[in-house]
């Protein structure tokens, strides 16, 4: 109150003014012009109910109760043909009418009792005459989109307020209007969507999609005649790696190229499905010679070993893994000094591919590592590729179960974020950033029959998405495997002319082969 009133906290003490005698037919005339003022908000806020209540009440007017039944069905025949007609424009109306029902029998009901108990609506003291009343403020729904498992409100937020508020409640809100999760998403200003989901549309496993058939509005690689503008498309769809399913409906995809991925889950929540999701993701790419996977397991093999023949390098011992780290290492140096000043973000190519370190349960590697020397190359190696590998095209995509910082001190440097199933509530905003379970990354409570399901933080984006990682069964991974693996003939074939600055010797001062060579 002290921000409305200033540092007065309470309004000033009423005082009565002398009585002011008012004719009867003035005081008619007011009541009757606030009760047509009234009248006519009262029907612009209903400007769609009103006039379609007024013409139903004509029709049954002048056609009966029998002409009503007749136009329902008559409607009814019309959305069956317009949705086998035009299923995309049906499906927007259909939203539509649906939100409006929404609004009118949930939220427009269930609205300021809910505002005013969340604290959310603003209560200013006045005074009249004779006692202190008070003025409520409530923040406005200023649209609504809904379909079966989601309604988005669009609210106003009231002068003094921030979405940070509104996260804070999002669990009270989620009981009011009885959803399943409630999530905030606050736009750039003034603006909050509040997303009440009612159903959970990740309950199915997701199946994989085909990486070589035609893509929406566009075709696939393997389609184009002109092979550079083949490898051209590959090297864009390392930006968005398909891997599973969003909870709108939509593709989840994760960008590979420039930026380096962690996946944290407790054991069982689906590590394995999101890297191997990548892995198949990023199997085009492979087979074409662009992207060369260096894969570390140190669980000896147990994850990964299938996918051998996918790999061009795979180490499963420490000492094989700080070898391969150190590598990594010494192509990046290479690379960055060959492209320093030329330009900001390598482009792979045959000769010169994007190498991706693939490390299952890094833990193992930072915190778990009981060779003193091994521990230190590797606790050497690994900052330095989160650091300065993004550009020069060697990038870190690693899984962990425990994402506290003295088990992964470098988790922030990873840009790309997955949360899968947690143990504790702590757990979301130490993977996702602070803040990130208010804004409905509630990871811990994700139950144990939904493996693959998570959260996804990018950067420079600022609320989680939950997805589903594709399930990548073994058949899967052995059709992966023999679909995408890269001919033996490492380093030859054609070199797309994709980097102009791109040596024409080898890429990184060495053989290309060179690098299958140390495996
Ligand atoms: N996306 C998915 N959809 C459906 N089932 C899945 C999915 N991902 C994993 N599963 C199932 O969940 C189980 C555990 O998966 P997975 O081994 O990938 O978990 P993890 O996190 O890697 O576990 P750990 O840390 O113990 O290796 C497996 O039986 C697998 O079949």
């Amino acid at each position: 109150m002290s921000r409305i009133y200033g540092d007065q906290r309470m309004p000033r003490i009423p005082s009565r003014p002398d009585k002011m005698r008012v004719p009867l037919w003035m005081l008619l005339l007011a009541v009757a012009g606030k009760g047509l003022v009234l009248g006519v908000r009262w029907c612009w806020r209903h400007r769609i109910a009103v006039p379609v209540a007024v013409g139903l009440l004509v029709f049954v007017h002048r056609f009966g109760l029998l002409g009503l039944v007749g136009l329902l069905v008559g409607l009814l025949l019309v959305a069956v043909v317009w949705r086998r007609v035009h299923p995309v424009s049906f499906g927007w109306l259909a939203r539509w009418v649906w939100g409006r029902v929404r609004l009118a029998f949930v939220y427009r009901r269930r609205w300021r009792p809910a505002m005013v108990h969340t604290d959310l609506a603003i209560r200013v003291p006045t005074s009249n005459a004779d006692q202190v009343t008070f003025d409520d403020y409530y923040p406005r729904i200023r649209s609504i989109r809904s379909t079966r498992a989601v309604d988005v409100l669009r609210v106003e937020l009231l002068p003094g307020q921030t979405p940070e508020q509104w996260a804070e409640q999002a669990e009270a809100l989620r009981h009011v209007f009885r959803a399943r999760r409630c999530q905030v998403q606050a736009e750039p200003h003034r603006f909050v969507r509040l997303h009440f989901h009612h159903r959970d549309t990740l309950v199915r496993p997701v199946t994989p999609g085909d990486l070589d058939g035609p893509r929406p509005g566009d075709v696939a690689p393997d389609l184009v005649d002109d092979p550079g503008a083949a490898s051209g498309l590959l090297v864009a769809e390392l930006g968005a790696v398909p891997v599973g399913r969003c909870e709108d409906g939509s593709p989840w995809t994760l960008p590979v190229r420039g930026t380096h991925v962690l996946v944290a889950g407790a054991t069982g929540a689906g590590k394995g499905s999101v890297l191997w999701s990548i892995i198949r993701g990023l199997g085009p790419a492979v087979r074409a010679g662009l992207v060369k996977l260096w894969v570390c397991d140190p669980k000896g093999g147990m994850e990964l070993a299938f996918g051998e023949p996918l790999f061009a390098r795979f180490a499963t011992t420490t000492g094989e893994i700080a070898d391969l780290l150190d590598h990594a290492v010494t192509v990046m140096q290479r690379r960055t000094a060959r492209l320093r000043g030329r330009t900001r973000l390598h482009t792979p190519t045959v000769g010169d591919p994007l190498i991706v370190v693939v490390v299952d349960e890094i833990a193992s590697l930072t915190a778990y590592v009981t060779d003193r020397d091994v521990k230190k190359r590797i606790g050497a190696a690994l900052p330095l590729l989160l650091s300065q590998g993004r550009a020069p095209g060697v990038v870190v995509l690693a899984a962990v179960q425990d994402p506290r910082k003295e088990v992964l001190p470098f988790r922030d440097l990873f840009p790309v974020r997955v949360a899968l199933r947690m143990t504790e509530a702590e757990q979301p905003d130490l993977v996702l950033g602070s803040g990130a379970r208010d804004r409905g990354a509630r990871a811990d409570e994700i139950p144990l029959s939904l493996p693959g399901v998570g959260y996804v933080l990018a950067e420079g984006q600022p609320e989680p998405v939950r997805v589903r990682a594709a399930h990548i069964d073994d058949t899967e991974i052995s059709r992966t495997v023999w679909a995408y693996r890269p001919s033996t003939a490492t380093g030859g074939g054609w070199t797309p002319d994709l980097d102009p600055y791109t040596d024409s010797g080898s890429a990184d001062g060495a053989d290309p082969a060179g690098w299958d060579e140390v495996a």
